[in-house]
């Protein structure tokens, strides 16, 4: 396979302006009331994409995401480092890019097939359907500039996908369609993979890089942090997020002065119906213990409320319960306490899975979570694929 798009030691600086402080405006009276701070917002990116290949390119926000993608797409120029490209490539980046707001929808297909390489003739011959493709017929001859931002994605889309790219490169702008158009999208992003066309793809819909991605990076502060499986990247970026979140919290509980009882899980093991341990594999239809430690520092605490959970390996919620949900309260949180679930049969399909476990006051207020508090995996016979166990026959009739 061939490399489609080739990128060394890729970085982009910005500047930024601030506003002073009024300290420093007196200080600097008469000079300009703002300073620039420069920095990176990609920083030394080694990538190199193999035509036919879906990347996903994940990561926080402000993480250099964008910036990369419209550097692929030309958009931008690097300040370090090349990208190079073989072949026609096609993008639909942030909204406002590619069309002329003064133009009619009409004239920006025109114009966009043009900067394209693609003839008028060549156009005319596909103008029919890259309208029916947008549904927005009614508003083909009205300025851009009046469109909703629906409707604007909706013409972008259609074009980028009717101009033969060989690369198509697609912001989170698809999010900003309505459910049946990002679905007719996701459909014709699967005909172009099925077709061998390169894709790379800029999301915060994790399940999406999961389900349509053969591979995923994830950027922070500018630099590419894993290159790998949407597997790997994915359960990188989630305990990112998890860290982020719980130094958040910890950050805010130290600022509150308020003296505060401390409940938290201490331990959580699993056991299968059949006695195995540590990070056991059941049988589909096997029961699960999830045994736990719970440990409360301070005042004796009622109404609290625990809840666990099974996830996918991808993070997806397969399976919540809670002691309210179950109707069982809990005791009064006192000392160290042990307690237990016993999820009586699982009919989970062959995969890995994690139990997460949370603790909440009487208030709703979190006092733990742990989202991967353990691990099992469930065998299968080979017989079918998906989070599901069932038997199934196939009969004529
Ligand atoms: N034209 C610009 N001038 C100055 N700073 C910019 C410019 N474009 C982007 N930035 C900054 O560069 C950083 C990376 O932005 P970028 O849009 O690439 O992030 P992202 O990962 O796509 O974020 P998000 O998930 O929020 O869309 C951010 O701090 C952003 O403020």
């Amino acid at each position: 396979m061939t490399t489609v798009v080739e990128i060394e030691n890729l970085s982009k600086r910005f500047t930024i302006r601030k506003e002073k402080s009024l300290k420093e405006r007196i200080v600097n009276f008469g000079r300009s009331q703002k300073h620039k701070e420069q920095f990176w917002a990609l920083r030394g990116v080694d990538l190199s994409i193999r035509s036919g290949s879906t990347v996903g390119l994940i990561g926080p926000n402000g993480s250099g995401k964008s910036t990369l993608l419209k550097m692929i797409g030309g958009i931008l120029q690097p300040d370090t480092g090349t990208v190079s490209i073989r072949g026609r490539l096609a993008a639909l980046l942030e909204l406002g890019a590619g069309f002329h707001p003064d133009l009619t929808g009409r004239e920006n297909v025109y114009l966009n097939a043009a900067i394209l390489g693609i003839s008028r003739e060549q156009t005319d011959r596909y103008f029919d359907a890259i309208v029916d493709f947008s549904g927005i017929e009614k508003f083909i001859d009205t300025q851009v500039k009046f469109y909703s931002s629906g409707m604007y994605v909706r013409l972008a889309f259609a074009v980028a996908v009717h101009v033969d790219p060989d690369i198509l490169l697609v912001d989170e702008v698809l999010a900003v369609g309505d459910e049946p158009f990002q679905r007719k999208c996701l459909e014709r992003i699967r005909q172009f993979q099925a077709e061998g066309r390169t894709i790379v793809l800029v999301t915060h819909g994790l399940d999406q890089v999961a389900e349509f991605c053969d591979r995923a990076v994830v950027l922070e502060s500018g630099k590419v942090v894993v290159d790998g499986s949407p597997r790997e990247a994915l359960r990188t970026l989630r305990a990112d997020f998890e860290e982020a979140r719980l130094e958040e919290r910890e950050r805010h509980l130290a600022a509150s002065t308020e003296v505060r009882t401390r409940s938290q899980f201490t331990g959580i093991s699993l056991r299968s119906e059949s006695g195995e341990t540590g990070i056991p594999t059941l049988r589909p239809g096997e029961g699960l213990h999830v045994a736990m430690e719970v440990k409360t520092d301070g005042e004796p605490l009622e109404g609290c409320v625990l809840e666990i959970g099974v996830t996918t390996s991808l993070g997806s919620a397969v399976y919540t319960t809670s002691t309210e949900l179950l109707g069982t309260p809990l005791p009064v949180l006192d000392g160290v306490q042990h307690f237990a679930f016993f999820l009586r049969s699982l009919h989970l399909g062959e995969d890995e899975y994690h139990v997460r476990a949370s603790l909440r006051d009487a208030q709703g207020g979190e006092l733990h979570h742990v989202p991967v508090a353990a691990t099992f995996t469930v065998s299968g016979d080979g017989r079918s694929l998906g989070f599901l166990s069932t038997e199934t026959d196939f009969v004529r009739l």
